[in-house]
């Protein structure tokens, strides 16, 4: 449509030039059918530009939600790894730039290259000659592209980790804004994150400053279409060997082809990026996954048994061969020095990672049969940093059970002993906890998710017991939760406190990753030296806990 207007005016050129009788009528169709295929090509732009952005932003979010999909199956360890600036610059910045290749350069890049072509074949069919001299200015245009494009393809990567270190820098630093002025660390915390910023900076520039010189020689020199053509083209017609019309024609066309073959060069060095994206984003696509079934597997017992499991985050096993039973509604507890690997145990059995020797079951399958939601619909894990969502307490309660009634909820809040805050509260359960529940106390983030934990109502109860909260009123309150939580449950505690599980029907003794012992709390003050060892360091704690307080209120 946008060589039209050209054919048209071309025509008219000639008629006046031939002299031929024109007529207004003729005038007017022309100037006419000139408006009309600009208006038409302005409207077929429009549309295509309006399907290709449905498009684009339809493929967009099909791929936000295949990303997070993926997400979910990765382990753990990779996630964090792999860093929250780099997820962001993944999720965020690499999926937008792929609207601009589906949405801009498919609809608005696939007419630069079709009437460059169009206009050459023009050329060669009106005279070879012309043609081959009005290719002219293209090898002058694309010598310096392809040293830019050679320099482009090797420096991305740097690019994008420069980028990507700089994201990373830019969210730790301001998670960790509080400690930074805790500890008075903003002069170097500062200095790092500046840094990584200009590091990004520096590189982007250089780059730029190198890509600049070449983008100068090929944007001045590829539109000059008639650089040869014109002076050979004339010493041609004055021979007399060229007709006038073929003259202008060619003319005409070769100045036409100038804007769409730059246009066309523009697009190339984002081809590269978007390329060097959509591949970095198949990467993550394709990342580790936890092996997991997809069929609905029935449970019948909920006992669970760890055989000879072997567990590695990087190179050093951090689990050695441990194998123990957690028999269907009693209470196993994991005590053991800091590091000696208890959390890891509680991870490894709600498959935040696989395992590298051995296997975990649940009612006798091993747990990479079920697929991760199947197995979470059996088990709540009460962490010790579970996360709040910046919503309402409410919706923060209603993730343990999203078909749950108010009543329900209100009732799980009671069981965990924090409705009374809550309605105390001036928006009651309609409160905004903030940014990871930053507007709570630690002990009533965590009451609320021992409430999101009672909702779910799940058959089999893991809790990290807490440690951070322990000043009496909130404890006390905590393991009134707790007890209620637990009641009729297969329960695994990790507990850091020994007087909390001495009822417990098992417990097991880790030891720099091994199981250096299990049975109660009687047996194992008996016949293990280690346990014995951790429950006078306990009870010297407490000791010293209680005399403290009464020196306090001496
Ligand atoms: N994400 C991780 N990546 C690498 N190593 C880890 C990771 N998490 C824990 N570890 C290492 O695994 C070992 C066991 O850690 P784990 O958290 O299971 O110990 P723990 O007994 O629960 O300690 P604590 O009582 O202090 O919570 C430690 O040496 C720890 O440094």
């Amino acid at each position: 449509m946008g060589v039209i207007p050209f054919l048209l005016t071309y025509d008219i050129i000639i008629k006046f030039i031939e002299k031929s009788s024109i007529g207004i009528n003729y005038l007017l169709i022309m100037s006419g059918g000139i408006i009309l295929s600009l208006f038409l090509k302005g409207y077929l732009y429009f549309q295509g530009l309006n399907a290709s952005h449905e498009a684009a932003f339809d493929t967009l979010m099909g791929m936000r939600i295949k990303f997070v999909e993926k997400m979910r199956k990765a382990p753990l360890g990779e996630i964090n790894a792999k860093g929250v600036g780099s997820y962001k610059k993944n999720l965020i910045d690499d999926i937008d730039s792929v609207e601009t290749l589906l949405a801009h350069m498919i609809p608005e890049g696939i007419p630069f290259v079709i009437v460059p072509i169009l206009i050459y074949t023009m050329i060669f069919v009106t005279d070879w000659r012309l043609g081959l001299l009005s290719l002219g200015s293209i090898p002058f245009g694309f010598i310096p592209m392809m040293f830019m494009m050679k320099n482009g393809t090797k420096k991305m990567p740097m690019y994008y980790k420069s980028a990507e270190d700089m994201n990373n820098t830019i969210i730790e630093y301001i998670n960790g804004m509080e400690v930074i002025k805790i500890f008075g660390r903003t002069t170097d915390s500062y200095k790092r994150y500046k840094d990584s910023v200009e590091g990004y900076r520096d590189f982007t520039l250089d780059w730029f400053r190198e890509s600049w010189t070449y983008m100068a020689m090929y944007t001045a020199v590829l539109p000059c279409t008639i650089l040869l053509l014109l002076p050979v083209e004339l010493n041609v017609y004055l021979n007399g060997t060229l007709e006038l019309s073929k003259f202008i024609f060619s003319l005409m066309l070769s100045m036409s082809a100038g804007v769409p073959l730059t246009r066309m060069l523009d697009f190339a060095p984002t081809v590269i990026q978007l390329t060097y994206k959509i591949d970095q984003l198949e990467k993550t696509f394709e990342g580790v996954q936890l092996k997991e079934g997809n069929e609905s597997i029935a449970i019948k017992k909920h006992t669970i048994e760890f055989k000879n499991v072997t567990f590695a985050y990087e190179e050093e096993d951090v689990i050695k061969d441990v194998s123990f039973k957690l028999r269907q509604n009693t209470l196993t507890a994991i005590v053991g020095e800091s590091g000696s690997g208890k959390s890891t145990l509680a991870k490894l059995l709600v498959h935040f990672w696989d395992i590298q020797k051995g296997e975990i079951t649940l009612d006798g399958k091993n747990i990479n049969k079920f697929s991760v939601t199947d197995l979470m619909n059996e088990i709540s894990y009460v962490s010790q940093d579970n996360f709040l969502f910046n919503t309402s307490i409410m919706e923060n309660i209603k993730i343990g059970n999203p078909k749950a009634t108010e009543e329900e909820i209100k009732e799980a809040a009671k069981l965990a002993q924090c409705h009374d805050f809550i309605v105390e509260m001036e928006e009651g359960y309609n409160t905004i906890v903030g940014d990871s529940g930053d507007k709570l106390s630690g002990g009533q983030k965590q009451r609320i998710t021992i409430a999101r934990a009672i909702l779910k109502n799940s058959p089999i109860i893991i809790m990290d017991e807490a440690t951070a909260f322990t000043d009496p009123e909130n404890e006390d309150k905590i393991q009134a939760a707790l007890s209620k939580l637990i009641v009729g449950k297969t329960v695994l505690v990790i507990a850091h406190r020994l007087s909390t599980i001495v009822d417990a029907d098992n417990i097991i003794v880790m030891d720099n990753g091994e199981l250096i012992a299990q049975g109660t709390h009687k047996e194992l003050l008996e016949k293990n030296h280690k346990y014995k060892t951790l429950w006078e360091s306990h009870m010297k704690s407490m000791d010293w806990g209680i005399q403290v307080e009464e020196e306090e209120y001496a």
